[in-house]
């Protein structure tokens, strides 16, 4: 069983992921995580994440240990990954991985949640239960700048807001796999909803699917 989150930046996703996929065991996959790491070791290098060749290298040559650490959660690695994101060939190298985990979950897992922006529509488009989260661009910088916040006490909401809306942008605006709700996702606004609403609701989709299917 596969379930595919979608959504803009600092939408709830990972949050809402993290918890299904407990709630389930299931396995988790933020696949936002790949693409930041991407665009990470691209900075790394002094390279430029809209550079094909320097962020098809950084993609090629992922090990685990390029997906820790906080600073991959920082808006400049986030602006980063949505540049590399935005390259086919970064797409295709890393569409394997998460092809892989979502339909042969690691240990043992009877399924997968994965979040990110194309698994209902590209990366996992069988995916049996879809979700497409949303908020108001306000409400989400307020959400990552409070997050920010929590860590470095400088962070400014005006210039995470700019960044969110550039990033939505660049994101809605690509070629290859952009930002879309698939056509069988469920829609959910989040605006004036808590993220425990949100889980109940989810869960509440989930086992009525799953009832429909015994
Ligand atoms: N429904 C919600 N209402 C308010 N805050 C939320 C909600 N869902 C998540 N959050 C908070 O918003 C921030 C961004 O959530 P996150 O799950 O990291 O989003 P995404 O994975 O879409 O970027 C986190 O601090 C999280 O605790
Ligand atoms: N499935 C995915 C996941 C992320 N991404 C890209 O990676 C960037 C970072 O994704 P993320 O999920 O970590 O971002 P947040 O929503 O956490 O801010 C996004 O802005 C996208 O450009 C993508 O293109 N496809």
């Amino acid at each position: 069983m596969i379930i595919a989150i979608d959504g803009p930046a600092a939408s709830g996703k990972g949050t809402l992921a993290r918890r299904v996929a407990e709630a389930m065991d299931y396995a988790y996959l933020d696949t936002g995580l790949l693409y930041r790491a991407t665009g990470a070791k691209v900075l790394a290098e002094n390279g430029d994440p809209a550079d094909e060749a320097a962020a098809v290298a950084a993609a090629e040559n992922l090990s685990a240990s390029d997906l820790e650490g906080e600073a991959l959660r920082s808006e400049e690695v986030g602006t980063a990954a949505s540049k590399v994101a935005a390259i086919p060939r970064v797409r295709e190298v890393l569409l394997d991985f998460q092809r892989t985990l979502a339909t042969t979950p690691p240990g043992g897992k009877r399924g997968a949640v994965l979040d990110g922006r194309d698994i209902g529509t590209v990366v996992c488009p069988e995916a049996p239960i879809k979700f497409y989260l949303t908020a108001s661009v306000e409400e989400r910088a307020n959400r990552r700048f409070k997050q920010l916040q929590e860590k470095n006490p400088a962070a400014i909401y005006e210039r995470v807001l700019k960044e969110l809306e550039e990033r939505d942008a660049r994101d809605s605006a690509r070629d290859v796999a952009p930002l879309k709700m698939a056509d069988d996702a469920i829609h959910i606004d989040t605006d004036r909803l808590n993220a425990n609403a949100v889980f109940d609701a989810v869960m509440a989709h989930i086992h009525t699917h799953m009832g429909a299917d015994d």
